[in-house]
């Protein structure tokens, strides 16, 4: 299989080998290209590489008719238009752990450079000035800290600033004020942090919510003479709000790695003497690079060629031992959602998922998708994947509910899938049977004992002599070979199936033929 790549930011060259060494996969370096230019190429590739600069935006991926993956080297998403790439179904990878320590000591960086003017007294220097009055600083020993958002930068940073002898004090939706006192910080809400820092450093993702997340309520807040700090994103600092907040005296000075608009010459903020600046080099360190770059090449190449990702973005992702067992139910799970799918008749509104013994007891989203997956894909086709599964499934009103047991009625693990149309309700079940793969073992209320591979055909009929030889006389003259049947009733002379495998599918008109037959219900053809 060959695979076109297209690396549109700078990515490290030595970092790519996962890619450079994939048999077929052949790479575009292309760091130049317009949104325009982007938008005419994008149809040629599988998979699209980028860091923040690129913006990967609903109309790109509209264009992007066979990109698989977009592998974001490094950690914020706010450049790539999740919503639309689930909806095609493009998986989304980042590398969230690979810059997390230069991000974190250029913020400390940030700090120190704040505290004691560093820049401005250099920049003052070049100019050929020997100036030590203006460039007083101040000590951080001893001051607080306010960190808001504590994921994996925040606590780095809080590690660092205790080396310089500060206090933290640090806010996050997931902290708790247990966590908080084991990892040696205090605990406060986003004003009581607010409200005690001599510095707040931000280090949370943009998103709704945070996006001017520091306003002019927040800043009027803050102690006289704090410092801000943001390392993370433009947009979750109110840029208006913070030059008015320089000017009044309210914010002693501010160190920004990220703007609101980037890149650009020229910025009002900039103009202000308070105010120090990179221009958005957190993560760029030649360690940083290096690691963020292998980690989405590994993940692109393993995406293209097994369909395993380790850092997906729009997909829940479970650990590896979780992984490794519900893995062997993947295909049974879709396979499920198929075989309903031919069952069925209308459109499905609700899908029941049931996992019953041990497979209780995981993380069985994955397999929920995969149900949706073959429920969907016989109706509208390849594009369907497990990236967009769940999506398509909301967009068609379809409610997907999952639920667990610990009975499983004498199988280690169960799974039915149960799907409600306006007609009625169809379910199967499926299991693993040690060495022989998956089985069905029930359809509604029929044990059978059934390969969900092929070409079945699912026959409810009254359970009278001879209606078993008719059907097999029918096939017989429609030239269709019967590899297995069983048969299962209610009770004598009530409601009966048949389930038989067969050697090729059953065209509409045989279906027909069997359908007219005495005594025979219901036919229909299921290809797995
Ligand atoms: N300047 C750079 O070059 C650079 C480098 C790396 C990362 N970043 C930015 O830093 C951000 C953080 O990176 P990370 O690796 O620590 O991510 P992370 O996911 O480990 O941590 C982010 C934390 O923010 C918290 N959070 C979310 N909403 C919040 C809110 N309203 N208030 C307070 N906290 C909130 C989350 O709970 C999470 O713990 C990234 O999203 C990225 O945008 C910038
Ligand atoms: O979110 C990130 O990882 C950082 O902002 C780094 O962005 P970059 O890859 O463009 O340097």
């Amino acid at each position: 299989m060959a695979y076109n790549i297209l690396i549109s930011d700078p990515l490290s060259e030595d970092g790519i080998f996962p890619l450079r060494e994939a048999d077929g996969f052949k790479i575009v370096v292309d760091t130049d290209l317009t949104p325009d230019q982007l938008a005419e190429k994008i149809g040629e590739f599988d998979a699209l590489l980028v860091r923040s600069q690129t913006q990967v935006t609903r109309e790109i991926i509209e264009k992007a008719t066979n990109l698989k993956i977009i592998g974001r080297a490094g950690v914020g998403v706010d450049n790539i238009d999740l919503p639309a790439a689930t909806e095609r179904g493009i998986i989304v990878v980042n590398a969230p752990d690979g810059n997390t320590n230069s991000a974190a000591e250029h913020t400390i960086a940030m700090l120190m450079s704040l505290a004691r003017k560093i820049p401005q007294a250099f920049h003052s220097l070049k100019n050929k000035k020997w100036d030590r009055k203006t460039y007083i600083g101040v000590e951080v020993k001893n001051k607080t800290l306010g960190v808001v958002g504590f994921g994996r930068i925040g606590q780095e940073v809080a590690v660092r600033a205790k080396g310089q002898r500060m206090n933290v004090i640090a806010y996050d939706p997931f902290l708790t004020p247990e966590k908080a006192e084991k990892l040696g910080v205090q605990f406060g809400t986003v004003e009581d942090v607010i409200k005690a820092a001599d510095f707040i450093t931000i280090h949370t993702p943009l998103l709704k919510e945070t996006r001017h997340l520091i306003n002019k309520d927040a800043f009027a807040k803050m102690k006289d003479g704090v410092q801000i700090i943001n390392c993370a994103r433009g947009g979750i600092i109110d840029e208006e709000a913070l030059y008015d907040a320089i000017l009044s005296g309210k914010v002693a000075g501010a160190a920004l790695d990220v703007f609101e608009e980037e890149p650009f010459v020229e910025h009002k903020l900039l103009t202000l003497p308070q105010v120090i600046a990179t221009p958005h080099l957190g993560a760029s360190t030649v360690e940083a690079q290096e690691i963020v770059a292998i980690d989405v090449s590994y993940d692109v190449v393993s995406f293209l060629t097994e369909g395993i990702v380790k850092n997906p973005v729009n997909l829940s992702s479970v650990p590896k031992d979780v992984l490794a067992k519900i893995e062997p139910y993947f295909n049974l799970t879709e396979q499920l959602g198929s075989f309903l799918s031919d069952l069925t008749e209308g459109p499905p509104e609700e899908i029941n998922i049931t996992y019953a013994g041990e497979l209780a007891n995981f993380d069985a989203r994955p397999l929920s998708r995969n149900a949706v997956k073959g429920l969907l894909k016989s109706k509208l086709g390849e594009s369907v994947n497990d990236v967009n599964a769940k999506f398509l499934a909301d967009r068609l009103g379809i409610t997907v509910n999952e639920l667990k047991t610990p009975k499983s009625k004498g199988f280690t693990s169960l799974i039915t899938v149960e799907v409600k149309t306006a007609t009625g309700s169809r379910k199967v079940s499926g299991t693993l049977l040690n060495g022989l793969g998956g089985r069905i073992v029930r359809v509604d209320d029929f044990i059978v004992d059934v390969v969900p591979a092929g070409y079945l055909l699912f026959i409810r009929h009254k359970d009278q002599p001879g209606a078993i030889g008719r059907v097999g006389m029918l096939l017989a003259e429609e030239g269709i070979n019967i590899a297995t049947m069983q048969v299962g009733r209610s009770e004598v002379g009530g409601d009966a199936i048949m389930m038989l495998t067969i050697d090729k599918h059953v065209e509409v008109k045989g279906i027909e033929k069997l359908k007219a037959l005495a005594d025979i219900y219901d036919a229909t053809p299921i290809d797995l």
